[in-house]
């Protein structure tokens, strides 16, 4: 009997060790200290951190069981503690008692493991100094104030409401003046909410004047609230919105806030109930604020409701619990664009992050607007100089026309196709003016229309061609719509021809002559670059670009509502994405060269040699998907479905005209 439990306790003990031992290397590899064998009085705790949700009081509790605890320091959401004991031996002592101790904390058990180390490194301690421009003044507003401003914000959803009122992921939100939007983290500056800022702010802000926080009165106001364990991701308030002091008005409960520079620096704050916070200069334009999500804060052990404003002093850190926060930030909207001294981290002196794939109908109008429309126009002669060889199926299929047919070409282009059978009446139309005028130029006839309303009559084609257009529009809806009106023009029995850009670029084991060219230096959609050196970084950038700009992308509630960002594609390389954007590199006739400095196309790169690169947005379609949106048009039959140089082509017949009628509402 004996025996056998003096083998069981060994392999307890073998197990205590083998955990310990893990441990310690963990605070080597993890933390960077080192432990050591030999007892000292200072001793490293091992899951007994503030990180770990063990308040300072329990583990002082167990702490003394070992002897005369000296100090011990808690490091904000460290997984440990340091203690130092009066000797040694109380060292030693603790070491054997409480080793492998279990400690109840917040639904949880821990298992406290110790190690000796030679000292207490004091540097562990965060930072003391608040970021620059950062301040906290402590009772800003009574109680009184405090619950007459609380009662001013309504949280029941009114019909007319003259606020904007959102429930995110984390905290809802409420916003006043200006809606803040998360979904560009920017607002719309021509569309103030009516009914300005509560006037129960009124006084608050007078104070803020008075005081010399603010030289203008805020107009924008969105207020915060936080349930115990919510929280806001880290963040810059956006530079472009809104001007330099940002202020913010901590009700109902008290909270940390954590500001990190980008060097890595970090400072967490707290911010009492009742205090005001405010944002100038670098604290507000380069560190990121942001409140962890969680249900306990580190907070000094002296601060009784509302002192201390910094966790400086480890040794008088404890956990305090969460209560439903309300934070009153207020702004002032900025009408010119930010110049501040931290391009880095400013969007008024940046090129804009990429695009979204747009859901709603205005969104797709003004990505089509920025990235088909306008950049079309600006390329325009060196697009026309690189688009001269018809493609062959296209051009049987414009030469099996019967002589008297009547053409339409929608989106033209340079009118590559209008000469091919000059037994037919082609007419060709396109949205770039300066497209049409070359068109013109060259005797054809040709004028600026949309392609989702042609002003030709209902059935007034024997056929269509649509080479090349229909992957620029950005939502199904209006690709079906596409379709439908090159159906509404032809008349029954018309066929129409449609060629998109392929998602598949090589098929039945061939390359696309896309994937295939080199140095040509032309010919292809989409494709006109030369796989140079001075290229490839230009890719790269871009490709960085991209990167940078999904890290930026900063708020949360968000992440439900957030599109897929359109990425800019690396020419002559397989389609990582269906919606991207396609970079153009402008060289040669440099005519248009005024235009495209002027920025008005997306986001214009100057690459070394100052040549501008703009970038068209695509929809690239997967096989089957042409066919499919073509099938949900009435009145249509398919007649051929094929893939042809990296493009998915129909041949469409029109079988029914009343359908396409009632469809197109006209
Ligand atoms: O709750 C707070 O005090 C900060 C809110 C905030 O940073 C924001 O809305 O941008
Ligand atoms: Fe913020
Ligand atoms: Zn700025």
């Amino acid at each position: 009997m004996e025996s056998s439990r003096s083998v069981r306790r060994t392999k307890e003990e073998k197990k205590l060790l083998r955990r310990q031992i893990k441990a310690s290397h963990t605070l080597l590899k993890h933390e960077d200290i080192t432990t050591v064998s030999h007892p000292t009085k200072h001793l490293v705790v091992s899951n007994g951190g503030l990180g770990n949700g063990v308040s300072r009081e329990s583990l002082l509790e167990v702490l003394k069981e070992g002897g005369t605890v000296e100090s011990l320091l808690t490091p904000p959401s460290k997984p440990y503690a340091f203690v130092s004991y009066s000797s040694i031996e109380a060292g030693q002592n603790a070491y054997t008692l409480l080793n492998g101790r279990t400690l109840q904390c917040q639904d949880q058990t821990m298992t406290l493991y110790f190690s000796y180390v030679v000292k207490v490194d004091c540097d562990r301690s965060v930072s003391c100094a608040l970021p620059p421009g950062l301040s906290v003044l402590e009772d800003f507003v009574s109680l009184e104030e405090e619950l007459q401003i609380l009662k001013a914000v309504d949280w029941t959803p009114h019909a007319d409401d003259v606020t904007a009122q959102k429930a995110l992921k984390h905290r809802r939100v409420k916003h006043y003046g200006y809606e803040f939007r998360y979904d560009n983290n920017n607002v719309d500056k021509d569309k103030p909410l009516p009914g300005g800022l509560p006037v129960e702010c009124d006084a608050l802000l007078q104070r803020c004047l008075a005081g010399g926080h603010i030289s203008v009165l805020p107009d924008q106001l969105t207020v915060n609230q936080y349930q115990s364990g919510q929280g806001i991701p880290p963040h810059v308030d956006t530079h472009s919105p809104f001007e330099d002091t940002i202020l913010s008005l901590s009700l109902g409960a008290k909270t940390v806030m954590d500001f990190k520079h980008p060097d890595g620096r970090s400072v967490a704050v707290v911010l009492p109930e009742r205090s005001l916070l405010v944002m100038k200069g670098e604290s507000r334009y380069l560190w990121t604020h942001g409140i962890t999500p969680r249900k306990f804060d580190v907070v000094p052990v002296s601060e009784t409701g509302g002192s201390g404003v910094m966790t400086s002093d480890l040794s008088n850190l404890t956990l305090s619990r969460r209560d439903t926060r309300t934070s009153l930030t207020f702004r002032k909207i900025r009408h010119t664009p930010c110049n501040c001294a931290y391009p880095s981290v400013c969007d008024s002196q940046r090129p804009p992050s990429p695009p979204v794939v747009p859901v709603a109908e205005g969104d797709a109008c003004r990505l089509e607007s920025q990235y088909v429309h306008q950049v079309y126009e600006e390329i325009s002669s060196h697009f026309s100089s690189t688009r001269h060889s018809p493609w062959p199926k296209v051009r049987d299929f414009l030469l099996s026309l019967p002589p008297g047919s009547f053409l339409a070409d929608v989106g033209c282009g340079n009118g590559k196709y209008l000469g091919i059978n000059p037994a037919v009446r082609a007419v060709g139309c396109d949205r770039s003016v300066n497209l049409v005028q070359i068109c013109i130029e060259r005797g054809y006839d040709a004028f600026v229309s949309d392609a989702l309303s042609v002003p030709l009559r209902r059935g007034s084609c024997d056929a269509c061609i649509s080479i090349a257009v229909i992957h620029h529009f950005a939502t199904q809806e209006r690709r079906r719509a596409a379709v439908r009106e090159l159906i509404r023009l032809i008349k029954v029995g018309g066929r129409a021809l449609i060629y998109v850009w392929a998602m598949e670029q090589e098929y039945n084991n061939q390359k696309s002559k896309y994937l295939k060219e080199e140095a040509s230096g032309s010919s292809r959609e989409g494709g006109e670059e030369l796989k140079t050196e001075e290229n490839k970084a230009i890719q790269k950038e871009e490709h960085d670009r991209n990167m940078i700009s999904d890290i930026r992308c900063t708020d949360d509630g968000l992440s439900n509502v957030t599109q897929p960002k359109i990425h800019v594609h690396t020419n002559r390389t397989a389609f990582l994405s269906q919606d991207l954007l396609v970079p153009w590199h402008l060289k040669g006739n440099m005519e248009n060269k005024k235009g495209a400095a002027s920025g008005c196309a997306d986001i214009p790169v100057e690459n070394a040699k100052q040549k501008p690169v703009f970038h068209r947005y695509y929809h690239v379609f997967q096989q089957g998907e042409l066919e499919e949106l073509c099938l949900g048009v009435k009145g249509v039959k398919v007649l051929r479905s094929y893939h042809d140089q990296g493009n998915w082509c129909v041949e469409l017949e029109k079988t029914h005209g009343n359908f396409s009628i009632i469809a197109a509402g006209k």
